[in-house]
C-alpha cells in the first residue's frame, strides 16, 4: 500500500454537556491518563509519521499542557481552537491540511479505537477514496412519527463511527460547502457535495464517551485489555 501523508484531526472542541461533568469529558481521567491520551496514541501508534491535529475548546486550549505531560515521548502536535458545531471545528483543523494525503478526522472521545482500524482506514481511503466504520445494530428499532410509530428492518441500517477518513482532494473541496444542520459527520458533508462513501468494518469496543457510563465502560475494556 502507498506511503501518503496522514493527518488526524482529532476533534475535541465539544463542551461534554451531556456527560454533566466539571471538566470537558476529553480531558477526564481513563484508566490513569487523559481520554485524549488514548486516542492519540492510537493514531501514532498506527503510523509513526502521522500528523496530530488537535481541535480543542478556546477556553480550555490550556488543558493541553496537562494532557502532553501524560506522555513519555511528546507527539508533534498542532494545537487549533474549536468551533460553534462539530463541522466548523473540523473546517479549523482542515486548514493545518497541505498538499496530497490522507486525512482522518477522529473523536477525540473515541479513545479505544483500536491502531489495526486506523490502518485499515488508511488503506480503504487510499483505494476508494473514503472509509467510514460501522457496525451493526444490536436492539429492535422503531421510526417515531409524531404519535404514530412503526418496525423498520434494523439489517438496512448500519451504526456510523470515526476515523472517518478521506483523500485530501475529496475533503477539503467538500468542506467549502456552507454548513447544514443534517452535517452530523464527514461522511454527510462528503456524500452532499456528491461523492460516494465507501464503508468499512469498525469495532464495537470502539465506543464515543457521551455519558457518565460510556466513561464507566472504557474504564471495563481497559481493565480486560490488561
Ligand atoms: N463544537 C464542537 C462540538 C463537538 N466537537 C467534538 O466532536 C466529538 C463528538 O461530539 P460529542 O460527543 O457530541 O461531544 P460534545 O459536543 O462535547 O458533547 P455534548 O453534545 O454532550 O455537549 C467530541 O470529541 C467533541 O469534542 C468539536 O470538536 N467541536
Ligand atoms: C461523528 C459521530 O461520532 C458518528 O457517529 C457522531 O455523528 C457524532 O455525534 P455527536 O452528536 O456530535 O456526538
Amino acid at each position: 500500500m502507498g506511503n501518503r501523508k496522514k493527518t488526524a484531526i482529532i476533534v475535541a472542541g465539544g463542551s461534554g454537556s451531556r456527560m454533566q461533568s466539571a471538566i470537558p469529558k476529553q480531558f477526564m481521567d481513563l484508566a490513569g491518563k487523559p481520554v485524549l491520551y488514548h486516542t492519540i496514541t492510537a493514531f501514532t501508534a498506527a503510523y509513526p509519521d502521522m500528523e496530530i491535529v488537535l481541535v480543542l475548546p478556546e477556553q480550555h486550549i490550556s488543558f493541553a499542557n496537562n494532557l502532553l505531560q501524560a506522555f513519555d515521548t511528546i507527539p508533534a502536535i498542532t494545537l487549533v481552537k474549536g468551533g460553534e458545531t462539530r463541522f466548523h471545528s473540523v473546517k479549523n483543523g482542515l486548514q493545518q491540511v497541505k498538499g496530497d494525503g490522507v486525512v482522518f478526522v477522529h473523536d477525540g472521545v473515541r479513545p479505544l479505537v483500536s491502531p489495526a482500524l486506523v490502518r485499515t482506514c488508511y488503506e480503504a481511503a487510499f483505494s476508494h477514496g473514503s472509509a467510514i466504520p460501522v457496525i451493526d445494530m444490536k436492539d429492535s428499532i422503531r421510526e417515531v412519527t409524531g404519535e404514530e410509530n412503526r418496525a423498520v428492518d434494523r439489517g438496512r441500517f448500519r451504526i456510523v463511527q470515526t476515523p472517518q477518513t478521506f483523500v485530501s482532494s475529496l475533503i477539503l473541496p467538500a468542506f467549502e460547502q456552507p454548513y447544514d444542520p443534517l452535517f452530523t459527520d464527514e461522511a454527510t458533508v462528503v456524500e452532499h457535495y456528491g461523492h460516494f462513501i465507501h464503508l468499512v468494518q469498525g469495532e464495537e469496543s470502539n465506543l464515543k464517551i457521551t455519558k457518565p457510563l460510556d466513561l464507566v465502560m472504557a474504564k471495563a475494556f481497559l481493565d480486560l485489555r490488561g
